[in-house]
């Protein structure tokens, strides 16, 4: 998934691609190339397009062969929440290449003009959702986060004595569109907090409430709103009687009494027997607050990549949970400007990170600063697999214990 291959832009050949950006009349051509290769209707595509992957004209690429357009991606600016606080991320989305032109070097000359971009418009770090786990690697983008889905059957779907309720709290249920602007607040604060996550603007409020999560289940206390669950209820029948589902889109709350509450609500319906959680975070309370945790079925699964773009920068503007000294010889195929050896050395106050001549203490490809950097992963695995070297031993291990993040990482929604 992450290997290391001698990338096309190295190999001696001429591209004939050429790469620029669009106007905004361009629109329909631009979502007619991408979303034949994405398997999407380009007619539903064009009425969506306030919410549309590529809506931000400004960074959308195409490539050309001649004058045929053959190629997009495009990029949001997202505001994310990095272990040094919520930041401006490039948020890389809409890539399509049109069938009859794949692997042709493509999508490699898109990836070379984008991260040139970003790197010119000052974002340190890029971030993506990977429509297959193998394409991103080759291009720095390493899998951060871990994410669960889970389900859960009545009669075992019942929260353990220990969870903690308040009798104070009221639950409302909602039309999710009318409780929009409770929402929107609720998760704006908790997206802060919650390294992964990225502030949603109206017209990505618009693109969930319009889809799969019609209910919002308010939780509030004597000061108001404290929390939310959205989600979507399914009838279902079968010889034995009622086999309906409730599937939970997310939970958001701002106290662990208000996250029982929710988790209550959605356990309680009548009719319902089996209740689905499509995206936790891989530390969700529920697999702790749940009676029987071997009833809760959960599957894992990779979320969002992260691509350090401009490297001294994004880790130098973090915070370390302990101190570190490290030397890193890196390689970087496709942001040139990152190759070399850098010594990073960073405690409690700062970090300072720059390029030193001298043996590193560990060889790795960008990839796998990227793979770390939310806190989630471990160099240490990576050394384990063989995929960076560790010259000195012990190098790796101190670092992962100085990018620890206590919370697990969280994006919850694909862009
Ligand atoms: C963030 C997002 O938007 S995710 C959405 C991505 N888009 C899609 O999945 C839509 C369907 N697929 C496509 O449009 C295209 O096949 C793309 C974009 C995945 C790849 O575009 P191409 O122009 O074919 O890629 P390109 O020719 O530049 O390939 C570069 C390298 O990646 C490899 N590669 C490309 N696609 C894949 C893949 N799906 N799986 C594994 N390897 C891949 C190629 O083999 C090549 O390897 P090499 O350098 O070792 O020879």
């Amino acid at each position: 998934m992450e290997t290391q291959r001698i990338p096309r832009s190295e190999q001696p050949r001429d591209t004939p691609w050429t790469i620029r950006g669009v106007t905004p009349e361009e629109f329909p051509d631009v979502v007619g190339v991408y979303a034949e290769p994405m398997i999407l209707s380009a007619e539903d595509e064009l009425t969506t397009e306030r919410e549309h992957p590529l809506a931000e004209h400004d960074r959308i690429l195409v490539a050309l062969d001649g004058e045929r357009m053959v190629g997009t991606t495009a990029a949001y600016t997202l505001e994310m929440t990095l272990p040094g606080g919520p930041r401006t991320v490039a948020g890389i989305t809409g890539v399509g290449v049109w069938p009859t032109h794949r692997r042709r070097g493509i999508l490699t000359a898109l990836m070379t003009r984008q991260l040139a971009d970003i790197h010119a418009r000052g974002e340190a770090v890029a971030a993506m959702w990977a429509s297959e786990g193998a394409i991103y690697g080759r291009y720095g983008f390493g899998l951060a986060a871990f994410e669960l889905s889970a389900r859960i059957r009545a009669p075992y779907a019942v929260l353990s004595p220990a969870a903690q309720g308040d009798p104070e709290l009221t639950v409302e249920l909602l039309p999710s569109a009318q409780a929009r602007p409770t929402l929107a607040r609720l998760h704006r604060e908790a997206a802060a907090t919650r390294v992964g996550q990225f502030q949603r603007g109206d017209s990505w409020w618009g693109r969930i409430l319009s889809s799969d999560a019609p209910w919002a289940a308010v939780v509030s206390g004597p000061d108001g709103p404290l929390g939310y669950a959205l989600y979507a209820t399914t009838n279902g029948w079968s010889e034995d009687g009622t086999d309906s589902l409730v599937t939970v889109k997310e939970v958001v709350s701002a106290t662990p009494a208000a996250r029982v509450a929710l988790y209550q609500h959605v356990f309680s319906r009548d009719l319902v027997t089996r209740i689905a959680f499509s995206a936790l975070p891989a530390d969700d309370p529920l697999t702790l607050l749940v009676a029987d945790r071997n009833r809760l079925v959960e599957a894992s699964s990779g979320s969002l990549r992260v691509r350090l773009v401009d490297l001294p920068r994004a880790l130098t503007d973090r915070p370390y949970a302990a101190p570190v000294e490290v030397t890193m010889a890196v390689t970087d195929h496709y942001a040139p400007w990152n190759n070399g050896t850098w010594h990073l050395s960073a405690d409690r106050d700062g970090a300072t990170c720059e390029r030193v001549p001298r043996p590193a203490d560990l060889s790795l490809d960008v990839v796998h600063l990227g793979s770390v950097h939310l806190g989630q992963r471990s160099l240490s695995a990576l050394v384990e697999a063989g995929l960076v070297q560790e010259r000195t031993p012990g190098a790796a291990a101190r670092l992962d214990t100085a990018l620890h993040v206590p919370r697990a990482a969280f994006c919850g929604q694909l862009f």
